[in-house]
């Protein structure tokens, strides 16, 4: 049996009175890649965002269901959200390191969860670099401002970040949309790697993008997920009328 990283159940989420995800239950597998997609405005990132409450920051989002590591609902109000965000890690779409040198962007998470002595967190830097395949490309520049770098090398750079913190869990929206096709394969393979340790659920647009980086699939329309299957079966022989249409360019 797969062991289960983390599980949504019954989860739904409403902005106002509009319901944008609606009762969705699934079962994420640890140490695996899975892909969401479905048109836009379908929830796919409300949905990712609930997974490590970043759908608290957001005035009138109502969220309701479980979110559960092992038997912790981190929807419960006594969760530490700064130590939860520190296990489920998140990638946004567009780079967004701090204005700091590289080194400070990654040795800020460490140093905030308590991590004081120089040497460890050197380690730590050089690490979390090597990790993101960003090690030999940084390492004579270090202290220098981590906005200098290329969108590519600032998105793995970013990776590096969630790294660092050492998660069981990196959430993914669309990170390699906002970036050219060679930087775009660098992020995949690096996703590829980087599921050997870590659990990565990824939103994107890109179907090719999911059949290559992803196990499996969820294919989300309307709020709700119409299939949730095994990436090769869910692209080579889809269940449902809907999943069809949308992964052969019909709609969306
Ligand atoms: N902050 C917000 N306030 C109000 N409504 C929102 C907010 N964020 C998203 N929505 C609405 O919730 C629904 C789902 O949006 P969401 O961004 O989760 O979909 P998505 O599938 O990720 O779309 P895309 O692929 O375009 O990013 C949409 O109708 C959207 O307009």
């Amino acid at each position: 049996m797969q062991e289960i990283a983390l599980s949504a159940r019954n989860l739904s989420v409403h902005y106002g009175d509009k319901p944008a995800v609606k009762n969705i239950s699934l079962d994420f597998a640890s140490k695996e890649v899975t892909a969401l997609i479905g048109p836009s405005g379908c929830g796919k990132s409300t949905f990712l965002r609930s997974l490590n409450r970043m759908n608290d920051l957001i005035p009138g989002a109502k969220i309701t269901g479980q979110i559960l590591i092992g038997d912790e609902d981190i929807n419960n109000p006594a969760t530490d959200v700064v130590s939860l965000r520190q296990r489920i890690g998140m990638v946004w779409q567009r780079p967004n390191p701090f204005h700091k040198s590289i080194y400070e962007n990654i040795a800020f998470g460490p140093r905030y969860h308590g991590i004081k002595s120089k040497k460890k967190l050197d380690e730590i830097v050089e690490e979390s670099l090597r990790k993101a395949a960003l090690w030999d490309e940084t390492k004579d520049r270090l202290h220098k401002s981590a906005l200098a770098l290329s969108g590519g090398q600032q998105q793995r750079l970013c990776i590096a970040r969630s790294i660092a913190v050492k998660p069981d869990i990196i959430l993914m929206d669309e990170p390699a949309s906002a970036l050219d096709p060679v930087s775009t394969a660098k992020i995949e393979e690096l996703i590829a790697e980087l599921k050997k340790d870590y659990s990565i659920i990824i939103v994107t647009h890109n179907m090719h993008q999911a059949a290559r980086v992803s196990q499996k699939t969820a294919f989300f329309l309307n709020g709700e997920v119409v299939e949730y299957d095994q990436t090769v079966n869910m692209f080579s022989n889809p269940q449902k009328q809907e999943t069809n249409d949308y992964i052969s360019g019909r709609f969306g």
